[in-house]
């Protein structure tokens, strides 16, 4: 039997009919939630990704802009620019687009920006109450795929989850977001020896490797559930995860596919943790 799949363009709408009524009561009360996004440089997928988090803002009544700035912004420029965008009283959520140039330490950044104003739960004040299990801006791909598994119902609770990939933006947060919901977690990376006794074993398996096709139906628990977080460009064009989605589809009980999987959900956390910003708007 072929696996069900999980689909996050179709689940992304869902939330985001669901949010336009929440901002709609928001701006009833004199608040309309503003997200800042910063891009740097001309990194044409983070164009396509920021072009993509603004209009879908605006579907949901969030109001946006797009500061771009040159390739060669100095790190203080960027420093300078946030530290107005944190005094800014109409500004709720400020997200500086990944990766950075190289010459721009992209942790001092992140951690210049308000806590209040993290959206991207990425400042390490949040990371911290995201590990401690307080409500804080959880990291959008992480929170998109916990709300994928919970959209389907898909136990959590005392399963084996592996996580390939230990990024801080994804697979560090991910594992950790599942040990809150009571997972038993086991993190794999370039240097895990056997790959796949580990990921035999996992009752859910979420792969952020970037590398197309790396997991196959031989590397798959009967039954599991799969969700690919890669997204590799081929050479003609398309998308692919870094999941072998034909032979996956086989084994496993649920998988996410790529495109429209796991990548619109990431926009739409953004969204929710814009809104959840404006609500805690300072008088
Ligand atoms: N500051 C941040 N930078 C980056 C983040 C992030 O969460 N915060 N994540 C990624 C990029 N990203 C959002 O910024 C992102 C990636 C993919 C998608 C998406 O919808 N993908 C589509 C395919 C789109 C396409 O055709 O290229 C899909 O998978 O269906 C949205 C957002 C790195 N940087």
């Amino acid at each position: 039997m072929s696996a069900e799949i999980i689909n996050g363009k179709e689940l992304a709408q869902q939330l985001k009919d669901n949010m336009k009524n929440e901002v709609t009561e928001l701006r009833d009360k004199g608040i309309t939630p503003h997200l800042t996004v910063v891009l740097i440089g001309d990194n044409p997928a983070s164009k396509s990704y920021v072009k993509g988090k603004k209009k879908a803002s605006a579907e949901t009544g969030i109001s946006s802009d797009i500061i771009e700035l040159p390739d060669s912004t100095s790190e203080e420029k960027l420093l300078q620019l946030i530290s107005e965008l944190n005094n800014d009283p109409e500004v709720d959520g400020i997200l500086v687009q990944l990766p950075l140039p190289e010459h721009i330490a992209e942790q001092k950044v992140i951690e210049y920006i308000d806590p209040g104003k993290d959206v991207d739960g990425f400042h390490p004040v949040n990371i911290g109450r995201m590990m401690t299990g307080k409500d804080t801006f959880l990291p959008c791909t992480p929170f998109g795929i916990v709300t994928m598994l919970k959209s389907k119902n898909i136990a959590i609770s005392g399963q084996h989850v592996v996580v390939i990939g230990r990024s801080n933006i994804v697979g560090k947060p991910v594992g950790q977001l599942l040990l809150n919901e009571n997972a038993t977690v086991t993190y794999c990376h370039s240097k895990t020896k056997g790959l796949k006794q580990f990921t035999k074993m996992a009752d859910i398996l979420i792969v952020a490797v970037g590398i197309p096709g790396a997991i196959g139906a031989d590397h798959i628990k009967p039954g599991a559930a799969i969700i690919d977080v890669g997204i590799n460009r081929l050479a003609d064009g398309s998308l692919t995860g870094d999941v072998d989605f034909e032979e996956a589809k086989e084994v496993a009980s649920y998988i996410t596919p790529v495109p429209k999987g796991v990548g619109p959900m990431t926009i739409t956390m953004l969204l929710q943790n814009t809104i959840k910003a404006a609500k805690g708007r300072k008088a």
